[in-house]
């Protein structure tokens, strides 16, 4: 029978960079199956409406969440942790992680919600095989009446950012936001929510769309490569996640500790000579002034609406056509419909 080797899925995945054949594991608190190469699902002895799914490594040198997410299963396997909620895990990019990269072809986290069919290469498969691993584990045959489907996909940035830790919220039609979402965030040491401001086909809109999971993408700090983060740094995450999975609770803290922003425009790439007027080493959320020219190409210039209007996610070293930057303007808690 295939085991995990010392409970350490992280390496078992390394090891198998491109597919596993599925087996099964069991462990004091519950059962699971090794789906797939970095995928693993977990289900309690006693059921649970509570179905969560962290993914991590969707790019594949963001290696801090994986790394605390890889303690998590270990704890659970050795029976030092009481898994009492179903749990699919996401090790995203094996083959990025090995080489330390991004990504290999193509940005993963563009892929989802069905975009993998418009493109070719291992993320276009990988995208499909991870839509399918969330859709089997969400799937009504094995879930209650009333589920509650959580997915945090974890990341780290390129860059430093004026708050280190926030999270980017799927764009909803009615702009209508869940309170005791909001509130386990900041329970997790987020500082900043980000309401997107149109639909997107990364991994965390793909849950919220298709499967109506309170679904986020989370960013936990600056990209380090294996063996250099400080996991100490995620310790509120780690809590409020023990918490939630040893007692299906959502740990929460009062909201006043998050900033809220709106996305305003995505920065689009869109001419070889796009370039943003910013210093190489600016942070997320660097604001500016009214008027000033943030980017430009042969094709098209971008002027800041408004004083304070900020960046977030800077990058132009993608293909012409994609996300380039999110511009982002705060907005006061007063002003948020919440539920
Ligand atoms: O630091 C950066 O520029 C990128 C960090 C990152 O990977 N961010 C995610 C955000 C996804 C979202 O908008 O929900 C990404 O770009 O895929
Ligand atoms: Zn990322």
């Amino acid at each position: 029978m295939m085991r995990i080797p010392n409970n350490d899925f992280l390496a078992l995945t390394l090891a198998n960079q491109e597919s596993l054949s599925p087996f099964t594991v069991s462990f004091p608190s519950g059962c699971g199956v090794v789906e797939d190469t970095g995928i693993l699902r977990l289900e309690p002895t006693a059921s649970s409406d509570i179905h969560l799914v962290l993914s991590v490594g969707i790019h594949g040198n963001e290696t801090g969440p994986i790394e605390l997410v890889n303690q998590l299963v270990m704890a659970i396997l050795n029976g030092q942790m009481r898994l009492t909620v179903r749990l699919l895990i996401v090790i995203g990019h094996p083959l990025a992680a090995n080489q330390a990269k991004r990504f290999f072809d193509v940005n993963l986290n563009r892929l989802f919600d069905g975009a993998w069919q418009h493109s070719e290469g291992v993320e276009a498969s990988r995208a499909a095989r991870l839509e399918k691993a969330v859709s089997n584990f969400y799937a009504p045959s094995v879930i209650q009446s009333t589920p509650i489907k959580l997915h945090y996909d974890l990341h780290t940035a390129i860059r430093g950012s004026e708050y280190e830790k926030f999270a980017v919220h799927p764009f909803v039609e009615k702009a209508v936001y869940d309170q005791a979402q909001l509130s386990f965030l900041a329970a997790c040491g987020i500082e900043a929510v980000l309401f997107s401001h149109q639909p997107t086909t990364t991994f965390s809109y793909h849950s919220y769309k298709v499967h109506q999971a309170h679904a986020f993408t989370i960013e936990l700090g600056k990209v380090y490569p294996f063996g250099k983060n400080d996991l100490s740094r995620f310790s509120k995450l780690k809590d409020s996640l023990i918490r939630l999975i040893e007692t299906g609770q959502q740990a929460h803290a009062p909201l006043s500790s998050l900033r809220f922003f709106t996305v305003l425009d995505s920065l689009i790439k869109d001419d070889h000579d796009y370039r943003l007027h910013i210093a190489s080493d600016v942070k997320n959320f660097t604001a500016f002034e009214s008027g000033y020219t943030l980017a430009s190409s042969s094709k098209s210039q971008y002027q800041v609406q408004q004083t304070g209007d900020a960046i977030v996610f800077p990058n132009t070293q993608l293909p012409i056509g994609q996300r380039a930057g999110l511009m982002v303007r705060a907005i006061q808690p007063e002003h948020l419909t919440l539920t």
